[in-house]
This record gives C-alpha cells, structure tokens and sequence, in this order.
C-alpha cells in the first residue's frame, strides 16, 4: 500500500482514497454522535453556512468548535457530546480543521474520516486498495496527534501487528492534548483527551460522501 501523509494546504489533485484525520476532536466527536444515534452529519464550509442549514432543515442541530455561540446546540467536545440524546437526527458540524479536510478532498472516489476510537474499523476498510492519502488536518499537517493516528491506521491496514501504545502515547503528548488539558481552548469536558484516545471505542467507520449538494457523513 503506498501512503502519503499530507496538511490540508498541501492537497493537490483528487486522491483515490482520502482519511482525513482529526483526532483531538471533530472525528471523536463525530464518532460519539453517531454512538448517540445521530443518523447523518453534514459537514459545513462555515459557520454561517451550518446555521443556513439548520435553518432550512426543521429539527438538524448545529455543531461548533470553540465557546457556544447563538443558533448553535452542541459544541464540538466528545465529553460533552456523549450525553445528548441524538437519535435519529442531523448534525451540522463545522470545525476548525477536520471538516475543512473533507471538504478539501471530498471529490475522491472514498473518503474516510478518521480518530483512534474508529482506528481499526477504519484499516479495514483500506485493506486492498493500492494508494492512501492521509490527511493530517491540525496545525497545518503538524499536530501529531493526528499523524500519529494516521501512521497508526495506515500500519494497521497494511495488516502490521502494530503496538498502539507509542502512538497513543504521542497523541497524549501532543500539543492539542495538553491545551485542551490546560483549558486554552473553549467549549472542553476535562475527560476530552482521555476520550479521543479511547483506542477503537467504536466499530464501525465513518464514510463521506456528497450527497446532492452536500457532504455527508455516515457510520458504515
Ligand atoms: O475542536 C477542536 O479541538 C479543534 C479546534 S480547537 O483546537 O479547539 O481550537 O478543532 P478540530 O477541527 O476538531 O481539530
Ligand atoms: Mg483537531
């Protein structure tokens, strides 16, 4: 399997295969809404953007990174998010940089989006194509909490028995972990970073597809 790991500014042409990670914490986060029963998440360009659609769609619910902000019911911190009774429902999710990533490759034929909590579900789903791209979404292709997970599901999909423990440990280290530890950034449950290294919590994966003029994300 040939594997590329790239920042989102860094994407150049359609890959056949995409997983756009962000493990601290849009992917957590998605993976805990789908747990909670979300039926689909629609990734939005903007904030703006994510308000119009739940504006247009009685009963979606729109999700931010960051502080609360008006309009918006949920915010992007899987501690938080795990409680909320999703069942059945849309979720607008806009971030920082994990929904920038797919909508920055969203053409590709499959595109994965990926955390630790869905690692293994999604190796799987890679075994047998030829050619990966991972995109490494935080800090411009820097955040090692994303690469690490990224080089720990392209190790698992090329079917290597690979000890997690070291890239696990690489998230837990990283910066994303120890500011949303610090309480730096906005919109934090204290047990965010413990849950975004709760290692294949779930088993499914998550696809993206678009769907009309959406993109559109789906546990799978
Ligand atoms: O919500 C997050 O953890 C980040 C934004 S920040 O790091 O909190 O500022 O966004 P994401 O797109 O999930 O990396
Ligand atoms: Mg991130």
């Amino acid at each position: 399997m040939n594997t590329r790991f790239l920042a989102i500014p860094d994407l150049s042409g359609t890959p056949s295969v995409a997983v756009v990670v962000d493990v601290m914490r849009a992917f957590t986060v998605a993976a805990w809404a789908f747990a909670r029963g979300a039926e689909k998440i629609v990734l939005a360009g903007s904030l703006e953007e994510a308000l119009a659609l739940k504006a247009a769609h009685p009963g979606w619910l729109a999700l931010k990174d960051g502080p609360a902000a008006p309009g918006f019911d949920l915010v992007n911190s899987p501690g938080l998010l795990r409680q909320a009774d999703l069942g059945g429902r849309t979720v607008v999710q806009k971030t920082t940089a994990g929904t920038v990533g797919v909508l920055a490759v969203g053409e590709a034929p499959l595109v994965l989006c990926a955390s630790f909590v869905v690692a293994e579900a999604t190796a799987r789903l890679l075994r047998g194509h030829e050619s990966v791209t991972f995109v490494v979404t935080g800090e411009d292709g820097q955040a090692d909490e994303d690469l690490a997970c990224a080089q720990y599901i392209a190790r698992r999909a090329a079917g290597d028995e690979t000890d997690p423990a070291e890239f696990l440990h690489r998230a837990g280290t990283s910066r994303a972990a120890a500011e949303l530890a610090e309480g730096v950034r906005q919109g934090v449950h204290p047990d965010d970073v413990a849950l975004c290294l709760e290692l294949d919590r779930f088993p499914f994966a998550m696809v993206a597809r678009r769907e009309d003029s959406l993109m559109v994300l789906r546990p799978q």
